[in-house]
């Protein structure tokens, strides 16, 4: 059949257009490296965030910053999103990406450019990425949407995307009390749900090679992200000793963690950590992220009291910094680039 009568993008056939990096390859892949066993992260039941006692209040913070710091990745019960809501937002989103692939690529009732797939910048096969994508600047979603094939897909998002930026900023609250930062500096002054992105992923069934990845290795650039994914598992966090080990799912929980602005302004107490996802041969994977990011102008500066590991610069150089080393290296370098 076509490609573009399928849904699918013609991952296969971008992908075996590409060269092979010998040194990328045993470097990246590393799969001597890779622990096979699936690893429970923190857990972190956010009840105590709301708790009228101040001890509670307290101990949550610290198991937070704690998480942050050791592990930059850790999942929380009790974070007041209906799972009724990511249930019916999950069926939408597999709706939506059974689209035939030239609908999607036109216009699936999202900003033009939103949508992704596999890694137009890569330059071997070990920097490309089986998988297509959503990527939603949530700044015009409250926008009406004239389709009414996509009426009910807009309106779950933007109202899984509000529950999704409240709890992402209780938590960087949290984080930025933690370190002791007044309220009127703390990161979410910055940000909000307008200057924050939505994304949804869809890995698809990868028939080729083990070596291939459902996203490449990366940091997210970002504050900080809350994930939703499925059952399927397949993702992955490098630990401190550089082996990547697979996290274990946890039913009810959503996944946090921490982006590299949050390291940058944290002065490295809390971790962006390192992530990808592995190919996976069945059913289809499928995710939901949101991005805390602040608008493009703001400074990211570093908190107080610590003398500064990075440079200052804002969300924007940052972005600009890290879209020119895609395009040059075919991979981010990111906050390496702003170290003093
Ligand atoms: O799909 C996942 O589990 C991870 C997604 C992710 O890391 C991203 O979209 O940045
Ligand atoms: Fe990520």
């Amino acid at each position: 059949m076509p490609y573009y009568l399928t849904s699918n993008p013609p991952l296969e056939e971008s992908y075996t257009k590409l060269p092979s990096n010998a040194l990328l390859h045993q470097q990246s892949l590393n799969r001597d490296d890779t622990c096979t066993k699936e690893y429970e992260i923190p857990t972190i039941n956010l009840h105590g965030l709301t708790s009228g006692i101040s001890q509670e209040r307290t101990k949550c913070k610290e198991d937070i910053a704690k998480a942050a710091s050791e592990w930059g990745i850790f999942h929380v019960l009790d974070h007041g999103i209906s799972q009724k809501l990511l249930q019916v937002m999950r069926r939408e989103q597999v709706r939506l990406f059974s689209m035939p692939f030239e609908k999607k690529r036109s216009w699936c009732g999202l900003p033009y450019g939103s949508y992704r797939w596999g890694t137009p910048t890569a330059t071997c096969q070990e920097q490309f990425s089986w998988s297509e994508a959503f990527h939603v600047p949530l700044s015009d979603t409250g926008e009406s949407c004239s389709s009414e094939e996509f009426k009910t897909f807009r309106e779950v998002m933007d109202k899984l995307a509000t529950d999704m930026s409240n709890l992402a900023n209780i938590i960087a609250r949290a984080l930025s009390e933690y370190l002791g930062e007044p309220s009127t500096r703390c990161i979410t002054k910055s940000c909000s749900k307008s200057t924050s992105f939505f994304r949804l992923n869809h890995y698809p069934n990868c028939p080729i090679s083990e070596e291939t990845f459902g996203l490449v290795p990366h940091t997210d650039s970002d504050f900080l992200t809350i994930l939703h994914s499925d059952k399927v598992g397949k993702l992955q966090l490098k630990m401190k000793d550089s082996k990547w080990v697979s996290v274990q799912p946890k039913p009810g929980a959503l996944i946090v963690n921490i982006g590299d602005l949050f390291q940058a302004w944290s002065n490295d107490v809390y971790k962006s950590v390192e992530h990808r996802v592995m190919p996976h041969h069945g059913v289809d994977r499928y995710s939901m992220v949101y991005f805390l990011c602040p608008s493009y102008d703001s400074p990211i500066g570093s908190c107080t009291g610590r003398a500064p590991i990075y440079r200052s610069f804002t969300f924007g150089e940052f972005r600009k910094e890290v879209d020119k080393d895609v395009k040059q290296l075919g991979c981010k370098v990111g906050l390496p680039r702003f170290l003093l």
